[in-house]
């Protein structure tokens, strides 16, 4: 186990102010210019009055679980997979009374006072707590936001300092949070393993319950004066297996590209947002699609979300799954385990799908 600790270390991100804060303390008219993008074109967004929002695909976990053959809500999986990358689950089972206390108790922990927060805060050579991600030099443009990274699984990597001093009943509220994510990722993932026809147990060992790993991102970004001239998530793909992702608040924000155009995403109440990350694009051969997204802030309101990532354990291997490279003849991807995953990872900045296609053979 010391080992596996050990890996994390090297993973960091320079440290930067909370943006939270610098919003809190003085009235901000113009965007201080290190969060200036005008690299980002916010102006490229489907125009067609939320045609495409409405089309991105809506799944049904009731109706997913009580499939037995290949029947339609495993195929609309498949197409949802393959030609968005990203749908809306509803029906997931959670109690939507405990889906509210969680989102309540997220705000209320990205409001506590500075003084508390500053526990939780990324410290020098760590990607964990309170901060920003892949940030690698003091010139590099930054996201309008402020983001709570932790481990959640592995369970003896979780950084003493995070979790285990959490707040109660925060903590225990996390803990429930992510089991029940879990679960629902887990069978999410097997209805995909089935469509494609790969091998159950090449699936199950790769997001086994034994040493499999969940991380959380929770997202917090506040208003800005200026909201065309900065960007609350640069346009990424998720660089892990499985993406759910739950809006904490009312506002929108977030788009996902589609066929070159970014498309608003229109949260449906008590619902999911799922994705495939690069680790499953790569595992399906690119047969399902780790598309890229990116968030956009609001002039008036503060917006939050918070990501539950699931991958293989850091010494598993990952590539094309044999199964489907039997019928497909060809592997679109090198094989190389998590860790040397992660470590190709943290020492990029976030650049779309640059990374991914570093893989491709
Ligand atoms: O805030 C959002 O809706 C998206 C966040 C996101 O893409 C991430 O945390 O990876
Ligand atoms: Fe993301």
């Amino acid at each position: 186990m010391e080992v596996k600790g050990a890996a994390h270390v090297q993973w960091s991100s320079i440290i930067v102010p909370s943006v939270q804060e610098m919003v809190k303390e003085k009235i901000i008219t113009t965007v201080p210019s290190r969060y200036v993008r005008s690299d980002q074109d916010k102006t490229d967004v489907v125009d067609d009055s939320g045609r495409l929002s409405t089309e991105i695909p809506i799944i049904d976990m009731k109706r997913l679980c009580s499939s037995t053959a290949m029947d339609s809500e495993v195929e609309k999986l498949d197409f949802a997979c393959k030609e968005w990358g990203f749908f809306q689950l509803v029906n997931h089972g959670i109690d939507p009374d405990f889906l509210d206390k969680t989102k309540s108790e997220i705000h209320d922990f990205f409001n506590l006072p500075m003084e508390e927060k500053k526990k939780f805060w990324q410290q020098p050579n760590e990607i964990e707590g309170f901060g920003q991600a892949f940030v690698v030099s003091e010139e590099q443009k930054l996201d309008w936001a402020d983001l709570f990274f932790h481990t959640v699984k592995p369970v003896e990597i979780r950084r003493p300092h995070l979790v285990p001093k959490l707040p109660l009943p925060f903590r225990d509220t996390l803990e429930t949070y992510s089991t029940e994510v879990q679960s629902i990722a887990k069978i999410l993932i097997a209805k995909m393993a089935k469509a494609l026809e790969i091998r159950p147990e090449e699936m199950e060992k790769l997001f086994d319950d034994v040493d499999s790993a969940q991380s959380m991102r929770m997202n917090y970004y506040p208003p800005c004066p200026q909201p065309d001239q900065v960007i609350g998530v640069t346009p990424h793909s998720d660089s892990v297996g499985l993406t759910i992702l739950m809006q904490v608040n009312e506002v929108e924000g977030l788009q996902i590209k589609k066929d070159g155009k970014w498309v608003p995403v229109k949260p449906l109440p008590n619902s999911f947002i799922v994705n495939i990350g690069d680790v499953l694009e790569i595992i399906t051969n690119g047969t399902y699609r780790s598309i890229e997204h990116r968030g956009v802030v609001n002039a008036e309101k503060e917006r939050l979300s918070i990501a539950t990532f699931h991958n293989p354990g850091m010494y598993k291997e990952v590539g094309p799954a044999k199964s489907l490279v039997e019928r497909q003849k060809v592997a679109k991807f090198r094989r190389l385990t998590m860790k040397e995953y992660m470590d190709g990872l943290f020492s990029r900045t976030l650049d779309g799908k640059a990374y991914l296609d570093a893989l491709r053979i």
